[in-house]
């Protein structure tokens, strides 16, 4: 239903270039992505994740269809608008990290409120950087932390405006699994409802408002294993989906897609 979904997809297509150059990155996808939910998107190399990814965000822009977030229909936006509703409703955590080298933790976290002209609350951004278990590194700066450190950081940035959708692309794609693993368990935790060992109003947003949801990009079977829900793409449409995964059947699934079409399976 869709009042239930914080971002809905409607037959959303991104297409580049012109006649026979023409590459269709996301074909008509039609997907609603439940509040509070955690769902890792996967896929083979070029089948269109990060397309999702960035027209869902309203990062870019589709060639046609409609992306709906926090209730906001995001086609016909201005950019000033998007500008806003991404800074306001939308977190974001990429693989890179993407801090301000010249910039402490605590300042890198205070980042966003600045950029939104809000006063920052230093009580309150040392406690978002206490909830991603980086108390007493508030004024280190990136290159003083460890890279498992640092994404916890932009983990912080992304939620101390307590947006509603966390959108984030391969988080852990620079993490080694012990890393990684800190990092899917505070994702975990941010998403209302999460998966097992997970929880509704534990994250670092707690503080009531509508139930957060996350949107993960990744390669990697076991982090998507964090999620509640697979969705498996394929040449710009989704081929499959698997609810409560196992890093298992992950892989299973993926190397399926990889090796031949569906109907090989
Ligand atoms: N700016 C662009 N111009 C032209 N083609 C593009 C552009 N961006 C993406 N594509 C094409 O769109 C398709 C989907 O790309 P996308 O980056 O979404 O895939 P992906 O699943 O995220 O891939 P990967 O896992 O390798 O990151 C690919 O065929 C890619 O070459």
């Amino acid at each position: 239903m869709i009042q239930t979904n914080a971002v809905q997809l409607h037959a959303l297509t991104r297409a580049y270039g012109m006649r026979d150059s023409r590459v269709v990155a996301l074909d008509e996808v039609t997907v609603g992505f439940e509040a509070g939910s955690f769902t890792a998107v996967m896929g083979p190399s070029g089948s269109g994740k990060s397309t999702l990814l960035h027209c869902a965000a309203g990062l870019d822009r589709p060639t046609s269809g409609r992306a709906v977030v926090a209730g906001t229909e995001l086609t016909g936006l201005s950019e000033k608008r998007l500008t806003r509703l991404r800074r306001d409703r939308i977190g974001f955590v990429f693989q890179a990290f993407n801090l301000v080298s010249a910039l402490s933790a605590e300042q890198n976290v205070a980042l966003p409120l600045r950029l939104a002209g809000r006063r920052p609350d230093r009580a309150a951004v040392r406690a978002v950087l206490g909830e991603v278990g980086l108390g007493g590194r508030e004024r280190h700066r990136p290159a003083e932390l460890s890279g498992g450190q640092q994404q916890r950081v932009a983990i912080a940035r992304a939620l101390v405006t307590r947006p509603q959708v966390l959108f984030a692309d391969e988080p852990t794609g620079a993490l080694d699994s012990g890393s990684s693993r800190t990092v899917l368990e505070l994702l975990r935790a941010f998403a209302g409802g999460g998966g097992p060992g997970g929880g509704p109003g534990r994250g670092a947003a707690e503080g009531g408002g509508p139930p957060r949801t996350i949107v993960m990009v990744t390669h990697d079977p076991v982090a998507a294993s964090y999620a509640d829900r697979v969705l498996f793409l394929s040449d710009g449409r989704i081929a499959d989906s698997l609810a409560a995964p196992t890093a298992h059947e992950v892989a299973a699934r993926l190397a399926a897609l990889e090796t031949g079409p569906a109907v090989a399976r």
